[in-house]
């Protein structure tokens, strides 16, 4: 594993900054400092219907978090842009399978440049090409929702891929982070732990309620008592 992931905990909540105030990113970011990671949306209106934020503004959310940056990038040609957002205070990037040409190129030159390199597969996308060559990886996305929105509804029918990984990472000796993102609540998250996700971004169920704090810790007390890393 890559060894900017070594010293988090076993389970690990990334709120995603899509459902935060984008006028007050500071004070969202603050808001969220018991977390382990702010996952950063990154959407360029081509890759996925909808256009968020891009380079400038993950530098400056990079020099003002209070935790590291889960940096997602759901933009076209993933093998040009993708190592620009190595970053201070970045420490994983994820990049989708079907926006490059050669995933696992990719992912050497992002561990080259000093990030996890992580790759996140649509819930349409064959998992099996990255389970066989899981050591190329610290960290695999499986996408619980179609990307592009915060908001939809969980998808348990791509959760059979943790388990594929899972297994996978067990057979290489290696140790990869497997991350869910879309759709995670109190409701979804001990399902996704049980499936084999031992990281979980949550956007609208941290900060679509009030104080994103005690959200957090709902979410770690679920998975206190939950089956996790798919035993
Ligand atoms: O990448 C995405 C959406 O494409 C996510 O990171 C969303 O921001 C998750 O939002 P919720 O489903 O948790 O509201
Ligand atoms: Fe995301």
């Amino acid at each position: 594993m890559h060894p900017s992931l070594d010293s988090l905990e076993s389970v690990r909540i990334h709120p995603s900054i899509l459902s935060a105030d984008f006028a007050n990113l500071e004070r969202e970011l603050h808001a969220i400092a018991t977390a382990d990671a702010v996952h950063v949306d990154v959407m360029d209106g081509h890759f996925v219907p909808n256009l968020t934020l891009g380079l400038p503004i993950v530098e400056r959310i990079g020099q003002v978090s209070p935790v590291p940056l889960d940096v997602h990038l759901m933009i076209d040609d993933a093998d040009r842009w993708a190592p620009q957002y190595v970053l201070p205070g970045v420490t994983s990037v994820t990049f989708h399978a079907e926006a490059s040409r050669d995933p696992f190129a990719l992912a050497r030159t992002l561990r080259d440049a000093g990030v996890a390199a992580s790759v996140a597969i649509k819930p349409g996308t064959d998992v099996a090409p990255f389970a066989d060559r899981i050591d190329a990886f610290d960290m695999v996305l499986v996408m619980t929702v179609e990307p592009g929105f915060g908001g939809q509804s969980f998808m348990p029918e791509v959760l059979p891929k943790l388990g594929t990984l899972r297994r996978a990472a067990a057979d290489a000796g290696v140790e990869v982070l497997l991350q869910v993102d879309g759709g995670i609540s109190t409701a979804t998250i001990a399902e996704a732990a049980a499936a084999g996700a031992d990281t979980f971004v949550a956007g609208s169920a941290v900060y679509g309620h009030g104080d994103p704090a005690p959200r957090i810790q709902a979410l770690r007390d679920v998975l206190a008592t939950a089956d996790t890393l798919g035993s």
